[in-house]
């Protein structure tokens, strides 16, 4: 049985969900089919949730919302009216809709979490009908039928355990089962949403949950390629990779598969396969466990590069000889609800990486006002423009040179480095450079490893 998830783009026009219906008539085993809510359906358009996020913030706000009500409904028409839907299915999505506007909830995180979720609620009730009317029987499945618990933040949520048992009672048939990605309910009723992309986590979920022999997850691009194609010109594709490179490459800005997504697939196993909805039969990228992946002669795979980042550079003589100095500043990140994702350091110097895009101004400036008081440090600088890039591979470990012809191809073109960090994952390099020169470091060391002739020729 193979669980397929199909994204924003697949799923945004009449015409984009005819192919949807094709690639699930072509192979019965696609049993279990995960809706995103529509996507961009042309540069510069507007994704559903972010007219989801708009309806609720005008909700919050007390404006006029009737024209992103009707806007969102709109997208939803579009798609009955290319398949000539009977008139009650649009009617029950545009109630839902409207109903949202008039309903109680305990706060704003938990509003803005339910508008969100309806992108693919309503996605996903549309599918289902498609479905049927085109003659494959299929029912839409609520994640709250079905059990997928979740707890966390409402907009940021974690999948609780006992999904996992509520899923293996589900006994996929025939019938095709529709579910929304992207969101759960907690054991409380309300309805969380993961982080953004999270309808690959959905998809992930039900893999796991249902023991799937493969999940299909597909996009709008041929494959998963060793570098973002916005960035390098028609890059080379990735065929086959490992669950934790890809774990790195999208938790630093392979914004193709979400980040968290490999975490069920790696627990249960199950082989990933991203895939084109415009181009179904080409291979697309496996991504499987590393034992399938090593190959000797490439040492990387790919790399990635992300803005989101910013930090908090810190200098202290005698820093290494200070017992709990470090446990006293993980205590002022607990203070301020403050999760941190790198801390490379030297003997008197410590860089906490953040992600910038969980941070307001006014608590960086609490923060460093904190540190300085309770710290001391001789120097202190907040660094809000840094990038990350990644360099992975399976093959790092085990290639003697990797780093020097990472540095080389960033000096040569004179992009400084302010941090290097290789080790802690083996297979993985990180630097820290500034934002403007991402692009550039992305593109340098893609030519080394890939366009080595190039190289030469320059
Ligand atoms: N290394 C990469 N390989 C392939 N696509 C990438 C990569 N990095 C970024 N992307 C972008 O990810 C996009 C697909 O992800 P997304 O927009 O979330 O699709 P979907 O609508 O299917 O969820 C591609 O169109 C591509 O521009
Ligand atoms: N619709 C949600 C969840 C998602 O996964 O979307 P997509 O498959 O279009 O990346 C979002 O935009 O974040």
């Amino acid at each position: 049985m193979k669980v397929v998830k199909f994204g924003g783009s697949s799923l945004a026009t009449g015409q984009q969900v005819n192919k949807v219906i094709n690639i699930i008539k072509a192979d019965p085993d696609r049993r279990v089919v995960v809706t995103s809510a529509p996507g961009k359906r042309f540069a510069g358009d507007i994704k559903v949730t972010d007219l989801l996020i708009q309806y609720a913030t005008q909700v919050q706000q007390g404006s006029d919302y009737q024209p992103t009500v009707t806007a969102i409904s709109d997208r939803y028409q579009e798609i009955s009216d290319y398949f000539e839907l009977p008139a009650t299915t649009l009617t029950l999505i545009q109630q839902k809709l409207t109903a949202l506007a008039t309903t109680t909830f305990s706060d704003d995180d938990h509003l803005m979490a339910a508008f969100k979720a309806h992108g693919e609620l309503l996605n996903a009730i549309l599918l289902a009908a498609v479905l049927n009317q085109q003659g494959i029987p299929a029912k839409f499945m609520d994640p709250r039928t079905a059990g997928i618990l979740v707890t966390g933040q409402p907009n940021d949520a974690d999948v609780l355990p006992a999904t996992y048992a509520n899923l293996a009672q589900l006994q996929p048939q025939d019938t095709r089962l529709v579910f929304p990605g992207f969101f759960g309910y907690t054991p409380d009723g309300d309805i969380y949403t993961f982080a953004r992309g999270g309808s690959d986590i959905t998809g992930a979920i039900l893999s796991r949950g249902l023991s799937a022999d493969l999940y299909e997850n597909f996009t709008d691009v041929d494959a998963i390629y060793a570098a973002n194609n916005h960035v390098v010109d028609h890059p080379a594709v990735i065929q086959k990779m490992s669950y934790r490179e890809m774990r790195e490459l999208s938790y630093a800005g392979f914004s193709v598969f979400q980040d968290e997504a490999i975490i069920p697939a790696v627990q249960g196993q199950v082989p990933v396969n991203v895939k084109n909805t415009n181009n179904p039969s080409a291979p697309g990228t496996l991504i499987v466990p590393s034992q399938f992946v090593f190959n000797p002669a490439s040492p990387i795979t790919g790399i990635a590069s992300s803005n989101r980042f910013s930090a908090l550079y810190l200098h202290r003589y005698l820093l290494n000889k200070e017992v709990g100095f470090t446990l006293k500043l993980l205590e002022i990140f607990r203070r301020y609800n403050i999760s941190y994702e790198h801390m490379p350091s030297g003997i008197d110097d410590l860089t906490i990486i953040f992600d910038r895009s969980k941070l307001d101004s006014a608590t960086i400036k609490a923060l460093c006002n904190d540190v300085r008081q309770t710290l001391a440090p001789d120097y202190l600088e907040w660094i809000d423009d840094y990038a990350i890039i990644m360099v992975v591979g399976e093959g790092i470990a085990h290639n003697i040179g990797t780093i020097g012809k990472v540095i080389d191809s960033l000096t040569e073109h004179n992009i400084a480095i302010h941090m290097i960090n290789q080790g802690a994952s083996r297979i993985s390099i990180m630097l820290g450079v500034q934002s403007k020169d991402a692009d550039n470091a992305v593109r340098r060391i893609y030519q080394t490893f890939f366009q080595p002739s190039e190289v030469t020729n320059q």
